[in-house]
């Protein structure tokens, strides 16, 4: 029986040693950290999501602001708002909430982001900077699942790591950090997506599978092979009877493939938490690099 990589319970200690350090800045008299959260439209998951940041922030003592636009705001308006957030000295970091609604080119808006405020990660300059093995901040999903791994001691160097997706946010800054050389990295990464014919002949020899699809018990038990390491990034919310109307589940299914693996992520608990830690981390990041906190 897989043991859980419980990110709940690891997001909860990188929470407090964020709060610890945020309580020696506070103590040296300076200002806290400072997140700034735009959620566009009524994504009923993208609310949930920066809601949470929010309160993540009032945790670890940082300061937030929540800037939400209608659907049908306009791509000018985001831009003039991202403008004004990249020139604030009261602002150490800030993320747009994706997806963004069609009218929207989130690329241009990804490039408007100053890559010293992007505590996403997703600004080109960062993911050259990530790709290239240079101190930078890195996508907090594939961070967060690094970060797992290297506490629980799981070994990646030499193992064969499959990815299934290759999304800006996940698939593919995630297929780059398993290859890099520093801790956890050196894996041999092979990246699947919708045109890998067959992809069990890729997860039946992997030694991590990490899938990010958002398909529902898409990995079954006869699709990995024993003692296999099993990350779950896909949440999707499956309607019910239940008070909340939903329940969430993962891309793996959950009760074969736990049969099987060493290690496996729990959906909810395990990869959603360490995201939301390591955006604070981030924000921390930027906070101490920060040209205005001399
Ligand atoms: N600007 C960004 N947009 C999006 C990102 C991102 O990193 N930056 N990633 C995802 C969503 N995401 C972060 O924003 C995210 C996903 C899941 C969780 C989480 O805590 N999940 C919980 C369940 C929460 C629930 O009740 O739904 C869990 O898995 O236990 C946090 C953040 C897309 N957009």
């Amino acid at each position: 029986m897989a043991k859980i990589l419980d990110g709940l319970k690891v997001s909860k200690e990188i929470k407090s040693e964020i709060k610890a350090e945020v309580e020696k800045i506070i103590k040296s008299k300076k200002r806290a950290p400072h997140l700034v959260a735009i959620l566009v439209g009524n994504n009923g998951a993208s609310k949930t999501y920066v809601n949470s940041k929010v309160k993540d922030c009032q945790e670890v003592g940082f300061t937030s602001s929540l800037l939400k636009f209608p659907a049908t705001v306009s791509e000018a308006e985001l831009l003039e708002k991202i403008n004004e957030l990249n020139h604030s000295k009261a602002v150490d970091g800030f993320i747009v909430q994706l997806p963004l609604p069609k009218q929207i080119d989130q690329e241009k808006i990804i490039m408007a982001i100053d890559p010293r405020k992007d505590v996403d990660g997703f600004h080109p300059e960062n993911f050259g900077k990530m790709a290239l093995e240079m101190d930078t901040f890195l996508p907090a999903t594939p961070f967060g699942i690094l970060t797992l791994l290297e506490r629980y001691n799981i070994e990646t160097k030499g193992k064969h790591c499959v990815i299934i997706g290759r999304s800006r946010i996940v698939g593919k800054p995630m297929s780059i950090l398993m290859g890099r050389k520093d801790f956890p990295g050196n894996s041999t990464v092979t990246l699947t997506h919708s045109y890998t014919p067959h992809i069990e002949k890729f997860t039946q020899s992997a030694d991590i599978v990490i899938t990010a699809l958002g398909d529902p018990h898409f990995l079954k038990s006869e699709m990995i092979k024993k003692g296999a390491i099993i990350v779950d990034v896909g949440i999707t919310r499956v309607d019910d009877d239940s008070k909340k109307g939903y329940h969430l589940t993962g891309d793996v299914d959950f009760e074969s493939c736990a049969e099987k693996a060493a290690w496996i992520t729990p959906v909810p608990g395990g990869v959603g938490p360490m995201t939301r830690a390591m955006l604070l981390k981030n924000t921390l990041l930027a906070y101490k690099t920060s040209v205005y906190n001399d």
